[in-house]
Parts: structure tokens; sequence; C-alpha cells
């Protein structure tokens, strides 16, 4: 179980995101959705130190968590995926994903086979690669690295329909496993099909967090969400 508790944080003096609690108990997909500049990305890049924190607290399983320090948080099994994707250009493919792999965990999904692309172009640098296909090279160190944790923003930024339903499809075969799972996504159709919850943010606030079945019978909260006023 992943607990954040009283996170407050933005950029120098602005608070962008105001005291939030929340638990990701371990093998759960949550899918945090809300209008552009809610929030989504500054709760995200917090916890991964990059952006100021005011307060807070990160604990997995009880165990205090070195919140807004990228490299103490990887060390315990935590990977992020930012929204610029993260990866090394000046490195090939094969030595980014090498990078991600952790020596004592190999995650329950075949990497090569959920991104074909990532085998076909081993040999290249990352430099080189279209928007999606970085985007489809961060998700698998995302998840080559994510032991215990998954974050990743912008989810589907960039992907093919289907590359992207089988990327959801390796996420949750390896949350089936034990790991917990956040991410960042537009729109509610991929959330709505493939998470087990989605947080509402407005404003800097989680103004809702509801299980996927209840939101697919009634999904006026969505809608509410998501429509400009
Ligand atoms: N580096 C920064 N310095 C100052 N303010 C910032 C910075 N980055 C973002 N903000 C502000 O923080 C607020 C929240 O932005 P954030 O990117 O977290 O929202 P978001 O919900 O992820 O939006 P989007 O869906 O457009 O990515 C916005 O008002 C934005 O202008």
């Amino acid at each position: 179980m992943l607990q954040l508790e009283h996170l407050t944080a933005g950029y120098g003096k602005t608070r962008i995101v105001d005291d939030i609690d929340l638990e990701i108990p371990a093998g759960e997909v949550v899918a945090l959705l809300g209008r552009n500049g809610m929030g989504k990305t500054t709760l995200l890049r917090s916890m991964f130190g990059l952006c100021d924190v005011f307060s807070g607290s990160l604990t997995i399983d009880r165990s205090p968590l070195p919140l807004g320090r990228p490299e103490g948080l990887a060390r315990h099994g935590l990977s992020f995926m930012p929204d610029d994707r993260g990866v090394f250009p000046n490195l090939t493919v094969e030595e980014n994903l090498r990078l991600a792999r952790r020596r004592s965990y190999t995650p329950p999904v075949d990497i090569y086979d959920v991104f074909p692309l990532l085998a076909e172009r081993s040999r290249q640098l990352a430099g080189q690669f279209s928007g999606g296909q970085k985007q489809q090279l961060g998700l698998a160190r995302a998840m080559l690295a994510g032991e215990r944790l998954i974050v990743v923003d912008e989810f589907s930024q960039g992907l093919q329909p289907s590359v992207a339903k089988e990327a959801l499809e390796a996420l949750r075969t390896i949350a089936a496993t034990g790991v917990s799972v956040l991410i960042v996504e537009q729109g509610p159709q991929l959330p709505l099909a493939y998470a087990d919850r989605i947080l509402g943010m407005v404003k800097g606030r989680l103004v809702f967090d509801e299980p996927v079945p209840k939101l697919r019978a009634d999904p006026e909260p969505l809608t509410n969400l998501l429509v400009v006023a």
C-alpha cells in the first residue's frame, strides 16, 4: 500500500497542489484525470522531486520513503515516466532499457512482446525516435524499474490506440503481481476500460476518488470533471 499524506507542492512560492491524501493498494491501477492546468503533472512531479514540495509524506507498507528524492525512490522500486518521457537521447534503445532494469526484478511481461518496435530498433539512438516511439521506450523503462510503483504522466500521449491498449494490458498484468500503478490520462475511455479507480482533480485538489464500476454505471462525476464550464 502506497500512502501519500498532506502533500502540498508547487513552483517557487506558488502552491499548485494542496493537501493531497492518496492511497494506492498493491495491485491497483489508478488513473488521475482533470482538465488542463489542474495540477495533475505537478502532483506526479512533486513525488519525484521535479518541483517544490512544501509539506507531505510518502510511505509504502508504512515504511517512510524519501518524498521528492528520485534516486532514493528508484532504489525502493518506484518508477516515473514524466511527460517528456525521460529517455536518454544519446543512448540506444537497448542501453536505455538496460539502465532501467533492476538486478533483483524481472517484470511479469516481456517488454519486447509489449512493444515489438523496441526489439526492431534496439540499436537505434533514442534521440532519433518520434514522440510516440519515445513514449513506448519511456513506458518500457517504467515497467522494468517499477517493482513496487509505476507512475506515468500523459499515458497515451502519441500512442496508436492499439499500442496504448497493449501497454495498459501489460500494466494490468504487472499490477496483478502486487505493483501499484498511477497514470495521468487526458480522456476517460482508457481509464474506464482498464483502471480500478479514477481520481478527479480540480485546481490542485482531489475532488473525487471512485471505483471504475461505479463510474461506468454513473459517469456524471467524470463528465462534470472534464467538461469546460
Ligand atoms: N514550471 C512551472 N512554473 C510555474 N508554474 C507552473 C510550472 N509548471 C506548471 N505550472 C502551473 O501549475 C498549474 C498546474 O499545471 P500542471 O501541469 O500540473 O497541470 P495538469 O493538470 O498536468 O495540466 P495538463 O493536462 O495541461 O498537463 C498550471 O497553472 C501551470 O501554469
